[in-house]
């Protein structure tokens, strides 16, 4: 099989972990006979560095031409004095997510083998396993909503956002929270603000709707304060966790970290058509970016991703993920999993990139 796949590495460390996920990508195209074409394109600082602007046409069209994006990250203190609408974030990673309409948003998160002593969790809870799966409404509510921006002056200066719902919107993610947790553990936890917002008022009702047509599915309702409290007193509770943008978006770096780190958290934004947009949950890391130590492992589950969710080549993801799984277990780890006194123990980037690839070609 042959596709087409928009590489768009970004900044900081997103160029360090892409390498690694191509690495991987190239031994899994050999074991699985396929035949992926990439394209590389600027975004983000980058893209303003070389052509003005974070999200260039070329970009755009070489992703419109794709079956799928696969995405580092973007941002990074270099161009936040740029106006906001121009910063990498707001000017390439929202547009895109908005264009493509990848209102949902995958963000499965588990605790590893090898990795359990690891976790902030406490060792009895941390026996107990952690596996979830965020899934986060992706191109509405407060990042999207207008109007937005400032006006006054003065000490009369006001900002302002808007967060809005359609019925539509919370439905079709709602949908899917129901679809992911009737082949998980039967749970959803639908997390909202409905003691003070309106938009939360409309998501639980909305969620109450959707969920009669799952029976078989149990469905909680649970206040985004609460939630943040609940996931470190008993993660093991929660199956999949269905979240508007901004409050899957907070609640999503929680989930990477009772894993054991912000580099572990893979990400798939989809839309109703299956095309996709695959990228780490967390952002360019500036405080590590070029000292070669970033974990790829995000970057390397979200190409899994791909090829699960866009590609359809479920037998390929799965041998990523048991590659992932072989390293943390055989205690292969980048520093930032390890406790300070082991750190001259840590795997570079790369190291991790060639062992996980070497696992690939040796048919694990
Ligand atoms: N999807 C994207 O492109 C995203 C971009 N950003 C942008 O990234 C920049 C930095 O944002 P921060 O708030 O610092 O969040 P961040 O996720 O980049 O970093 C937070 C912490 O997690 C660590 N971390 C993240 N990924 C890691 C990895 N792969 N390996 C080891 N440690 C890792 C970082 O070193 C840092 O200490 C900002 O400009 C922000 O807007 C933030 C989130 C997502
Ligand atoms: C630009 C941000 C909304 C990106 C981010 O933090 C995320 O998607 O998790
Ligand atoms: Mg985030």
């Amino acid at each position: 099989m042959s596709y087409k796949v928009a590489v768009l590495a970004g900044d900081g460390i997103g160029p360090e972990v892409m390498a690694e996920a191509r690495k991987v990508l190239v031994e899994v195209e050999q074991r699985f006979g396929l035949d992926i074409t990439y394209s590389e394109y600027d975004v983000g600082g980058a893209a303003i560095d070389n052509y003005g602007c974070p999200l260039p046409e070329a970009t755009l069209r070489g992703c419109e031409q794709a079956d799928a994006i696969l995405f580092g990250s973007v941002g990074g203190p270099k161009w936040q004095h740029l106006p906001p609408d121009s910063q990498p974030e707001r000017g390439a990673l929202l547009p895109l997510r908005g264009h493509f309409e990848l209102f949902c948003n995958l963000r499965p998160a588990r605790l590893h083998d090898g990795l359990e002593s690891l976790s902030p969790l406490r060792a009895d809870i941390s026996s107990q396993g952690f596996d979830v799966v965020c899934v986060r409404e992706l191109t509405g509510g407060i990042y999207f909503g207008k109007p937005k921006g400032r006006q006054g002056e003065g000490e009369t200066e006001e900002a302002f956002d808007t967060m809005r719902y359609s019925r539509r919107e919370i439905r079709r993610i709602a949908k899917i929270a129901f679809e992911t947790a009737r082949l998980r553990k039967q749970k959803v936890t639908s997390i909202d603000k409905a003691n003070v917002l309106a938009c939360s008022v409309l998501w639980r009702e909305v969620v109450e709707e959707v969920a009669k047509d799952y029976p078989d599915v149990t469905l909680e309702h649970m206040y985004i304060d609460n939630a943040t409290m609940q996931l470190l007193r008993r993660p093991f509770d929660f199956d999949v966790v269905l979240c508007s943008n901004l409050f899957g978006d907070i609640l999503s770096d929680e989930i990477a970290m009772l894993t054991g780190s912000m580099g572990l958290l893979s990400s798939a934004s989809i839309n109703g058509s299956g095309f996709g947009l695959y990228e780490p949950a967390g952002g360019s890391a500036p405080d590590i970016a070029g000292k070669g130590i970033a974990n790829p492992v995000a970057q390397i589950l979200s190409a899994a991703l791909m090829l699960r969710y866009s590609l359809k080549q479920e037998d390929a993801a799965c041998a990523i993920e048991r590659a992932v799984g072989k390293a943390l277990a055989e205690g292969f780890l980048t520093g930032e999993l390890l406790p300070a006194a082991q750190r001259d123990q840590a795997k570079t980037t790369k190291q991790m990139g060639d062992f996980i690839a070497n696992a690939i070609q040796d048919g694990v």
